[in-house]
């Protein structure tokens, strides 16, 4: 069987009536065995930012999952133009949509007469505590409640010819505060003061109790609405109560029967004395919306997480300890988006935690469904009778998907400080692994730089030996011969240092007769030879065809020719041994010189070379 879904727009549940409103037609939809799902924003003709971000929700009303739509003034007032009405419900409700306390051309209209209510509350004022001298704090003059109330009030006053003083209020707690101020500073001699509603009235009493306790037994205050903190407040607040169990009654007649010619019903409110207008404090069952107790399990403390894991186990816990029946979290399948006035609800979701009566039902988890059906199918249209309330869930203006509880248990306060909490840690969550994600992209890219670092180094390093060595020998060339004598001299200050010129004897001759290549490997042997005799901290460097210089840091009266001799002794053996139709021999000059930092590495080697040739000039002389 299809049940009927009724549709409630509801403006902050915990506040003013709109908890008993709420719970009346909740008590109503399980008589009739209907689902009821309560849209909690703010008055929709708002232009506050954050109320703004709230009553995103009401887009989420559509004839798809409505059948009827209770609509109160409280979330649409008549300020919101009957024109712009018609547009903005022509598809929310597949059936009627009823308004509550306001009057709109062609719909169902439930509403409380005002004046019984305020004449009732005066009266007992005059009548029981014989007050003479009252305050009248007016409520917003453009505002149809406010006008009726004040207006009945001034009537039952001037019918005893009492005249008030009147201050111009209005619906908010701030501006009563003012106004209680200056009550207790420039009047002394006032018995009542008659708030327009309880909010205010509420916000006065919480006042002189906190901040001005001598005022208590002053002067008495009465309220209008009945709301859920009326009876929270000390002393309970006289005030006018709604009767809501018949306005629901009548609204499920409305919503039963076939007739949709628009109907007009108005209940009389009536005034509830309890003590704070002199009267005897009396007990009252109060409505579980408000935790009085302190908390052992403080949510800010046990709701903390970095993950979605950690994040809904600890949901789960503290929706147990709180009895709440059910919390369903969905995100939109599309990112985030900034709210504008534009902003469509995404049409596609996706569940990611469902809790009801205990359990979770990880069976729909990650379940893409169409938004417009609020949640996965089979999840809620069970059975029995479902009581929802929906909430979108944002952080700023940056809307990511929405809440549903089901509000058959637990209480509103409870509800919404969750509600703060789970978009807040859901928030932190993503940008937490948005943070993660961009530290791993960077330590994949910094792994990445340090690869390419490494193979330039390399690169480098095999460039930098390219540039200086000789290719043909491997020992050092010319430029890589000057960088390391520059290097040594600059570290071997106050030393002695040789440079020893090398050239191959008739390197012409074996190249003319064995050929060129018999002349490379007759230089390569001598490169080898001399790398070979002289140690690591010597520095042999090929200075071009068969001439090497050596560079040694040793004493000054270190002898090189028993170098020069062990070069001699290897390439004999060479010469004896390697078959090769050539014979090497190597001649030799030497200049040693002390090391400073005048030292002219070229013109040392011009000196060795010098020496060289001296040498071989004088072999030459004695052949
Ligand atoms: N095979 C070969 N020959 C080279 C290379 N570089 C220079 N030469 C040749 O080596 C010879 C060197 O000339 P010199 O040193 O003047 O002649 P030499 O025959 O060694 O004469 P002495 O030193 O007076 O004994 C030239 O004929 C160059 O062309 C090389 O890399 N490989």
């Amino acid at each position: 069987m299809t049940r009927k879904t009724l549709g409630l727009f509801i403006s902050e549940l915990t506040r003013n009536n709109n908890y008993r409103l709420f719970s009346a037609l909740k008590q109503q939809a399980q008589q009739h065995r209907m689902h009821l799902i309560a849209f909690e924003g703010r008055c929709m003709q708002s232009e506050n930012y954050a109320d703004k971000q709230l009553n995103f929700i009401y887009q989420f009303c559509n004839e798809e999952l409505i059948d009827d739509l209770i609509v109160p003034s409280s979330a649409v007032p008549l300020s919101f133009t009957q024109s712009k009405f018609e547009r903005f419900f022509k598809n929310t409700a597949k059936s009627k949509v009823i308004t509550y306390y306001t009057k709109r051309e062609g719909y169902h209209s439930v509403r409380v007469d005002n004046a019984s209510g305020s004449s009732q509350l005066v009266e007992h004022l005059l009548a029981h505590h014989q007050y003479q001298r009252f305050i009248v704090i007016r409520g917003p003059v453009n505002d149809d409640d406010a006008n009726q109330r004040f207006k009945a009030t001034i009537k039952v006053l001037e019918s005893k010819s009492i005249e008030p003083l009147v201050l111009q209020g209005s619906w908010e707690s701030k501006d009563s505060i003012r106004l209680i101020k200056t009550i207790i500073k420039q009047y002394d001699n006032y018995q009542a003061v008659i708030f327009p509603n309880d909010e205010t009235a509420i916000a006065a009493l919480d006042y002189i109790n906190n901040f001005a306790p001598q005022y208590k037994e002053f002067f008495s205050i009465v309220g209008f609405d009945n709301s859920v903190n009326a009876r929270n407040i000390s002393p309970q607040l006289t005030t006018a109560d709604h009767p809501h169990p018949d306005m629901a009654a009548k609204t499920f007649e409305l919503i039963t029967q076939d007739n949709n010619n628009p109907s007009d019903t108005i209940f009389e409110s009536k005034a509830i004395i309890r003590a704070s207008c002199g009267c005897q404090h009396h007990k009252e069952d109060t409505q579980p919306t408000r935790k009085l107790y302190t908390d052992s399990f403080y949510l800010h403390e046990n709701l903390q997480a970095l993950n979605h894991q950690d994040f809904f186990d600890k949901l789960t816990f503290a929706l147990t300890d709180r009895e709440i029946s059910g919390c369903y979290i969905n995100l939109y399948k599309t990112k985030a988006f900034e709210l504008k006035a534009t902003s469509e609800v995404p049409k596609f979701s996706k569940l990611v935690y469902a809790f009801s009566d205990g359990n979770l039902h990880n069976e729909y988890i990650d379940e893409t469904f169409a938004t417009q059906q609020l949640l996965p199918e089979g999840l809620w249209r069970t059975e029995t009778a479902k009581t929802l309330l929906a909430k979108p869930l944002y952080y700023n203006n940056e809307h990511f998907g929405f809440i549903v509880f089901d509000v058959n248990q637990g209480r509103m306060q409870d509800i919404q400080e969750i509600t703060t909490h789970v978009a807040t840690t859901l928030h932190i969550i993503n940008l937490f692994e948005r943070m993660q994600s961009t530290l791993q992209e960077n330590a994949r890219l910094m792994a990445d730089l340090a690869k390419i670092n490494q193979s330039l180094l390399n690169d480098n390093s095999s460039l930098k030996a390219i540039s200086t060595t000789d290719e043909m020998t491997g020992v050092l060339n010319r430029r890589g011969f000057y960088q390391e004598v520059e290097a040594l001299i600059s570290e071997q200050q106050g030393h002695s240092i040789t440079f020893l010129y090398a050239d191959m004897d008739r390197l012409k001759y074996v190249n003319d007769t064995f050929g060129h290549s018999a002349g490379d490997e007759a230089i390569s042997k001598i490169a080898s030879t001399l790398s070979q005799v002289f140690r690591n901290n010597d520095i042999v460097g090929r200075m071009g065809g068969d001439e090497f210089v050596i560079c040694l840091a040793r004493d000054k009266d270190f002898d090189v020719s028993i170098l020069i001799n062990r070069i001699d002794a290897e390439l004999d053996y060479y010469n004896q041994t390697s078959g090769k139709p050539f014979e090497i021999a190597m001649s030799f000059g030497s200049y040693t010189l002390d090391i400073s930092h005048e030292l002219d590495i070229e013109k040392a080697i011009e000196q060795a070379d010098a020496a060289l040739y001296e040498k071989k000039k004088a072999r030459k002389a004695t052949r």
